[in-house]
């Protein structure tokens, strides 16, 4: 049986018109949630619902294609594209022994990188596909990754804010940050064995993703004890939850919680995760402020984009003709 324990907790972000006090207040019921659970709704989060609308229609129209409009932006070197259903494995987890791939198709689209950027070129540095038979879909998609990112900088200040920090203290190293929005769509899987998963069992590799999902439902999120709760779908708020390089910035103070989807409905399920991170020249190093005095910080200082690259790499089979062997 479910408790009220079992739901995940929503956070009022109050559309940002809060105070001093009131920053304060939200920033310690995040800190007290990232330790625990490291997930979270937020709601009144600025961003528009009818942004949540047009997104998941331009999500729709792209994968109700044919398949072959949909491979003709088959993933770039630049992991930018589409994503056929089976061919995502998550083989870094160290969450599940996963044997079976995804059984889900996305359309993985990052920050924009111009021909004239002095990055452009390097890795994951380059140009997003957009389809070409969708004219709206480019605007639309802009326009909804331009809200995501002014939350996701906005709540970097609450995070500061959570670790004791100065509220700006991390904003610098999001100067020029690595985001992947993914369009996701899960067929399905009424009689999905135990294995199957539309998202097998995982941690996110960055610093945050913020979630937002249909009211199909399907994602679930592990209990610090064992278990699964269902993040059940809650009208008007994104999900949050804590990446893996943000657990390690803090030193392990939070978590990042494995979570995995499985469709077992009869209908389809669209999701949209907006996954907000770091520059990759950025170095993180575990703050100061998480390492008990006297102790030496649990992690070596990372490049992110050595970081993200060897996630990457390994969890991708189409990278196996990209990367590496060359
Ligand atoms: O579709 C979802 O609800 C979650 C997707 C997810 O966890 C991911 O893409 O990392
Ligand atoms: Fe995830």
């Amino acid at each position: 049986m479910e408790t009220p324990d079992d739901r995940l907790p929503i956070v009022d972000l109050r559309n940002f018109a809060f105070d001093e006090a009131g920053a304060e207040s939200i920033a310690r019921e995040v800190d007290r949630i990232f330790s625990e659970t490291g997930f979270c709704y937020l709601s009144n989060t600025g961003v528009p619902d009818e942004l949540m609308v047009e997104i998941f229609e331009a999500s729709k129209a792209f994968h109700a294609q044919p398949q072959a409009d949909k491979e003709a932006l088959a993933i770039n070197a630049y992991h930018r594209g589409y994503m056929a259903p089976k061919t995502s494995l998550i083989v870094t987890s160290s969450v599940a022994n996963v044997t079976k791939p995804n059984n889900s198709e996305s359309l993985l689209i990052m920050h924009e990188v111009p021909e004239d950027d002095p990055r452009f070129g390097q890795d994951l540095q380059g140009p997003n596909q957009w389809p070409a038979k969708l004219p709206e879909f480019r605007e639309t998609v802009t326009r909804y990754i331009d809200a995501l990112e002014t939350l996701a900088r906005r709540f970097t200040q609450i995070i500061a804010r959570a670790l004791g920090l100065d509220p700006h203290a991390l904003d610098h190293h999001f100067n020029r940050p690595t985001t992947f929005l993914r369009l996701l769509h899960y067929p399905p899987q009424p009689d999905a064995a135990d294995d199957e998963f539309g998202s097998a069992p995982h941690t996110d590799y960055g610093f945050i993703t913020i979630l937002l999902q249909d009211n199909v439902g399907g994602l679930e999120v592990r209990r610090r004890g064992g278990g699964w709760i269902r993040a059940v779908p809650v009208p008007g708020t994104f999900v949050i939850n804590v990446g893996d390089i943000l657990s390690r910035w803090t030193n392990g103070r939070w978590q990042s919680t494995p979570h995995r989807v499985q469709n077992k409905n009869v209908v389809d399920r669209y999701s949209a995760p907006y996954f907000f991170d770091p520059d990759m020249a950025e170095t993180i190093t575990c703050l100061p402020a998480c390492v008990p005095a006297g102790e030496a910080p649990r992690f070596e200082p990372v490049l992110y984009g050595d970081y993200l690259m060897e996630r990457i790499d390994k969890n991708y089979q189409y990278r196996k003709s990209v990367s590496g062997g060359a």
